[in-house]
């Protein structure tokens, strides 16, 4: 008897696509429109989406509400960093979004990433999970010493970020694919490692300096894998991001 081998494709492909998440960075609400319409045809795979700062203060709460009802899976990356009251009131507004994924900075010590959980907690089960930022991916070694003044390595510092995160009671971090690994051994029950800087095989680096191939950062532990120019700015968008799932899916059977 011939087994098919299908649904099992279509499971890998559907798991894989859940962990790729597409920085929408764009100046407006036409040019992102307009990029999620090229997915309109893929009945049912909706990518899940990164909202930062430029599109957000651009477009407001509104679209963002709107991608939810429409169904895409939304990452709202506005990175607070403030007062502790300060950002709790700010989770307590967003909360109210219905996102799904949403970040601070660690840099702002436990008190705010409580007071951070206190108000996602309000939300009850459709609360956003709230991930804490270490050291940028554009942050590279001599950055962190030199100007910065922080002593130590990269590594260092974003496993120290991780373990207070983790106290603190957020949900996860933004980290590069490099950390991920470690972080994982680190922490316990699931934390999430979100990993921007990914960069396929031949992509512009751009202004990122801790870097990983899809491949590179699945097999390193990452959770999700966050994409922005490799595929926004290529000549074929859904290629590009098919192709992030085909190099996950591979990268898992290896
Ligand atoms: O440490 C961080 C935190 C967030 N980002 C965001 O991810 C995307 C990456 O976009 P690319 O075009 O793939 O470089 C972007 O929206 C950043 O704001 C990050 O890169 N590093």
């Amino acid at each position: 008897m011939k087994i098919s081998k299908a649904p099992m494709e279509k499971e890998n492909q559907e798991t894989a696509r859940q962990r790729v998440i597409v920085a929408l960075d764009f100046p407006g609400k036409e040019p992102a429109e307009a990029f999620l319409e090229r997915w309109k045809d893929r009945e049912g795979a909706k990518p899940f989406v990164k909202v930062g700062m430029q599109l957000f203060y651009a477009t407001g709460p509104s679209w963002v509400v709107s991608l939810k009802e429409r169904g895409f899976p939304v990452f709202l990356d506005l990175k607070l960093h403030d007062i502790p009251n300060t950002v709790k009131g700010a989770v307590q507004s967003i909360s109210r979004l219905g996102v799904d994924l949403v970040t601070l900075h660690a840099g702002g010590g436990s008190r705010m990433m409580e007071s951070a959980r206190e108000a996602a907690e309000q939300a009850g089960e459709k609360r956003p999970r709230l991930l804490a930022v270490t050291q940028l991916t554009s942050t590279d070694q001599r950055m962190l010493n030199e100007e910065i003044g922080i002593p130590g390595t990269v590594k260092e510092s974003v496993l120290r970020y991780a373990r207070l995160a983790q106290a603190s009671g957020v949900d996860g971090v933004v980290c590069s694919g490099e950390e991920a690994g470690e972080i994982k051994q680190a922490t316990s029950g699931g934390f999430l490692t979100v990993t921007p800087g990914i960069r396929p095989k031949g992509a512009a680096v751009g202004d990122q300096k801790r870097v990983m191939t899809p491949a590179q950062a699945i097999a390193n532990g990452a959770d999700y894998l966050v994409v922005g120019r490799p595929v926004t700015q290529a000549p074929d968008p859904v290629s590009a991001y098919q192709a992030i799932i085909q190099e996950i899916i591979e990268a898992e059977v290896e």
